[in-house]
């Protein structure tokens, strides 16, 4: 009953953006199909008693020709009528079909601007997954159709309604006799609907596995690795387990319902069989004509047609509420503090001094502590280096500092302001970062650039300008299409990159916004050395004026760095400049020793091998 319940007000809930929504964008569409629906509600039940007329005028056609313009007019009458039923129910497809394109688009926009402030932890949970699926289904799947769903129930219990009213007329068996053969019908697609429901949440993250897997075959990147490795066969086999396992919970429901679809098909053959039973008594009797059979086994078929329509209508009512509980949850979405409006007023006109006191950060898949009671301030115009052994938490520190996540313990202040009252979009405005997995875009060599600024993204003198300082002037000035190059094979005339220049263009990017911080996390790994020194210089030079952090496993360039912060398990464990932390002998004095060593013959077999 709960269950229930929770969906009714889903149900409600998901209907009013749906009604608002349609109603917004299409007024006269929405009263014009509402209208058509009520306005052919009448139709079944005139075709009843049409169809009585013509055929008791017919069968006195024989002994009497006067009634030949009559039976002539009914049969028009029958014809314009049948035709008006297929012609609304033309229109009505296509006012549906384009009230469900627009409300579609509208949610899916909405959802989208949702998600864009989505804490990152959110990324982390598979439920959240499960969500966004179950949500596209219910937008693209059958959001709007529900509306049509509602306005079909109450068309056809008019049509009902005013077929039963001539039925009873006749016989009062028969209407119970109809309702009860319907019902089997109408119970078991409410059934299935759940079914399918379930079957679509528990399948959820299969299916994720399977479609990943199946990307792999048609991925420039990851089809390198199955033919070099030969994971070809292999992939198709984990393939078909996962294919196998959603194929047979589809099967299981598909059976299910043909079994349970043979016991209502019985039922309505009875019920079936016990009309024409009643109607043969009644003739028998000669209480019923020929028109009257004739118009109640009709009747009996269209009562079936209307029940079974009304079975279908609620159950796709029933279906796109449970589905629209995930649309629902992503669409009342508010974001940590929007909801307390005072809590987020803060607005920041530049950064100036970053302190982060006793901070721990753990994600939410594991408990450890990722990050652990760190305390580290970044003062106005300082050139930090970040460094340490894999895993120690450098990139993670570098998504808290920059907002992405929220600190589980402890605060980072902001000119002595806690970030978390100061306006997410305000606070990422002074910042840029290029991350280790940046992200390549599909799209323009404008677009890729131009996104680390919109504002700037039609200055094509300052695009160039960075295209120069990373050295890919040249390069793009050799392409047909200059900025407008897409950067995929994918697109017509794309272009590809190698892993240096893709690089290169992150780093533009980065560069594009005037940020007061700028964070390079790992930014050379695919460049070769010139490339790297020549980047460190383009960097140092841009940074000038601003706060720069760098997370460098090369540690040659943090010779110049004000500031070395070493980090450990989590924590910091060294921190000053270079000369400081060599003279230390600690752990950055051990890193650079043993990248040293690889560039001093005498040393690298006894650092890299022992000996
Ligand atoms: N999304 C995540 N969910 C759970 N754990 C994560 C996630 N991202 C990173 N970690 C874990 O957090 C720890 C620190 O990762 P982080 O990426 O911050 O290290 P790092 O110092 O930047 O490493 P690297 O030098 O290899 O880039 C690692 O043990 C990693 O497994």
């Amino acid at each position: 009953m709960n269950h229930f319940n929770a969906t009714l007000v889903v149900f409600y809930e998901s209907q009013k953006y749906f009604f608002k929504h349609i109603y917004k964008e299409h007024p006269i569409s929405f009263i014009s199909f509402f209208v058509l629906s009520m306005l052919s509600a009448g139709i079944p039940a005139i075709l009843i008693l049409l169809n009585k007329n013509t055929i008791d005028t017919i069968t006195k056609l024989g002994t009497d020709s006067s009634y030949y313009k009559y039976a002539l007019s009914l049969l028009l009458l029958n014809f314009v009528l049948q035709y008006c039923e297929a012609f609304i129910r033309t229109i009505e497809k296509y006012l549906l079909s384009r009230m469900a394109q627009t409300v579609n688009f509208v949610l899916k926009k909405m959802m989208l601007s949702k998600l864009i402030y989505m804490p990152l932890e959110e990324y982390e949970n598979n439920r959240f997954f499960d969500r966004i699926n179950l949500a596209n289904s219910a937008i693209s799947g059958n959001g709007i159709k529900v509306i049509g769903s509602i306005i079909g129930v109450l068309r056809n219990l008019i049509s009902l309604i005013s077929v039963f009213v001539i039925l009873l007329t006749i016989h009062w068996t028969m209407p119970i006799a109809l309702f009860l053969s319907t019902l089997p019908g109408i119970i078991l697609i409410f059934i299935v609907k759940l079914k399918n429901y379930k079957m679509a949440v528990s399948t959820s993250a299969v299916s994720r596995e399977l479609e990943f897997t199946d990307s792999l075959f048609i991925n420039k990147s990851s089809i390198k690795e199955l033919k070099l490795f030969g994971l070809g066969p292999y992939l198709i086999g984990r393939w078909s387990i996962l294919y196998k396992q959603i194929q047979k919970k589809n099967l299981d429901v598909e059976f299910w319902e043909a079994k349970t679809q043979v016991l209502a098909v019985l039922f309505l053959q009875l019920a079936s069989l016990g009309v024409s039973v009643l109607l043969v008594i009644q003739i028998t009797q000669n209480n019923l004509t020929i028109g009257d059979y004739v118009a109640l086994l009709g009747s009996v078929v269209t009562v079936q047609a209307i029940f079974s329509s009304i079975g279908g209508n609620l159950g796709s009512i029933f279906e796109t509420a449970i589905f629209n509980e995930a649309l629902i949850e992503i669409l009342n979405y508010q974001e940590k503090g929007h909801a307390d409006k005072k809590a987020l007023t803060y607005e920041i006109e530049k950064i100036q001094k970053i302190e982060l006191k006793n901070i721990s950060f753990s994600y939410p898949s594991n408990k450890q502590k990722v990050l652990d009671d760190l305390s580290l301030t970044f003062n106005k115009g300082e050139k930090v280096s970040i460094v340490g052994y894999n895993g120690s938490g450098k990139t993670t520190l570098i998504k808290c500092l920059s907002g992405l996540y929220e600190v589980t313990d402890g605060s980072i202040y902001v000119n002595g302001i806690d970030t978390r009252s100061i306006k997410k979009e305000n606070y990422f405005s002074f910042i840029s970062a290029i991350f280790q997995d940046f992200f390549k875009y599909k799209f323009s060599i404008r677009d890729n650039i131009g996104f680390g600024d919109l504002k700037k993204r039609e200055d094509d003198s300052h695009i160039y300008r960075l295209l120069k300082h990373v050295n890919l002037y040249d390069k793009v000035n050799s392409l047909d299409h200059l900025l407008e190059t897409y950067l995929t094979r994918e697109m017509p005339d794309g272009e590809d990159l190698s892993g240096g220049e893709w690089q290169k263009i992150a780093i533009a990017r980065g560069f594009m916004k005037d940020a007061d911080l700028i964070i390079l996390d790992e930014p050379t790994a695919a460049m070769d050395p010139v490339s790297e020194l020549e980047i460190f210089r383009i960097f140092n030079e841009l940074s000038k004026d601003k706060t720069s952090i760098t997370i460098s496993h090369r540690l040659g360039p943090t010779k110049y760095a004000d500031r070395i912060v070493v980090m450990d398990k989590g924590k910091i464990v060294e921190e000053g400049n270079y000369e400081e932390l060599m003279l230390r002998k600690g752990l950055y004095y051990e890193m650079y020793i043993s990248q040293l060593s690889w560039y001093q013959d005498t040393n690298i077999d006894e650092v890299t091998y022992g000996k």
